[in-house]
């Protein structure tokens, strides 16, 4: 569905990011990748998709500056000389109480989850307008990794739930932005997905069971889960008049009232 399509990955290193990196890479597509942390993992991803026959590079920076996200744009229309779709997947959630939230956690996760997006997106934008349409007259696709913390609470995620609904109207609005330059915008929001994220979390064994049984479909989510999802809003072909939409990807938790 990708077959030689430039696809830009932000968090591509491990979790959800790296289950739709290797997705993409299965399909056909070529892959940047943008990370923080281990290196280890990012070199792992990057092997990985090439022994699938995809090319791949991973360039490590924070998403929370600016200057990450034209960085990384730059690098990928160096290697592969143009992009197609950019997944805004980034994102951290430190679990905290509210009432005595540290204001350097609430900062740090608005700067990477939202302003962090908000780099990335407009970054990619940029590049897909001044490369202009394809003969099919579409320019590209940006998909926003949100959660189904855009549209439920957490009572140790007030700091995180807020930046979620916000990437979520992001896509919303850039869809209105840059449709006119054929440039469709769209969010996935995960349900609970057993990653890095939410080990800690997750490793009290009642407090997982509780998660899985929330579930319709009978289990927490895998990275994979995301990965065709995603794949469907990148593709031109399959979801080329799909923009300023979100698809919840979470075995049917958010619906799941009693
Ligand atoms: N795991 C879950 O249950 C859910 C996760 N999400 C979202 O999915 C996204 C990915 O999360 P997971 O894969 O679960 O987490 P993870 O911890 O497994 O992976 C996070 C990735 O983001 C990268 N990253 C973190 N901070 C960064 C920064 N400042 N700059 C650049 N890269 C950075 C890491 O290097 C890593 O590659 C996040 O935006 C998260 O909010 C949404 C809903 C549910
Ligand atoms: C990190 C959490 O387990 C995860 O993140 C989300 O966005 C979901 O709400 C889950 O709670």
């Amino acid at each position: 569905m990708l077959k030689d399509k430039v696809v830009l990955v932000t968090g591509g290193s491990k979790g959800i990011g790296r289950g739709v990196a290797l997705g993409a890479a299965r399909q056909g597509a070529n892959l940047a990748i943008n990370y923080i942390g281990d290196d280890d993992s990012a070199i792992q991803t990057v092997t990985e998709i090439k022994a699938a026959g995809g090319k791949a590079f991973a360039l490590k920076g924070d998403v929370a500056n600016p200057a990450t996200a034209s960085d990384f744009v730059q690098a990928a229309v160096e290697a592969f000389g143009r992009i197609d779709t950019l997944v805004s997947n980034a994102g951290i959630c430190p679990f905290h109480g509210f009432l005595d939230m540290p204001h350097e956690v609430l900062l740090q996760t608005t700067q990477v989850n939202l302003l962090g997006a908000y780099y990335m997106c407009q970054a990619a934008a940029k590049q897909m307008v001044n490369q202009g349409r394809n003969k099919q007259g579409h320019s590209g696709s940006i998909i926003a990794v949100s959660s189904i913390s855009a549209l439920v609470g957490g009572e140790y995620q007030t700091h995180y739930t807020p930046t979620k609904a916000g990437v979520l109207s992001l896509m919303q609005s850039t869809a209105i932005a840059l449709g006119k330059h054929g440039i469709r915008c769209n969010a996935v929001l995960p349900g609970t997905i057993e990653t890095d994220i939410n080990k800690d979390d997750l490793s009290d064994p009642a407090k997982r069971a509780y998660m899985a049984s929330r579930v319709p479909l009978g289990r927490l989510g895998k990275p994979e889960d995301l990965a065709g999802p995603v794949i469907f809003l990148a593709s031109d072909e399959l979801a080329g008049y799909v923009t300023g939409a979100s698809l919840l990807v979470d075995g049917g938790m958010f619906v799941n009232l009693q």
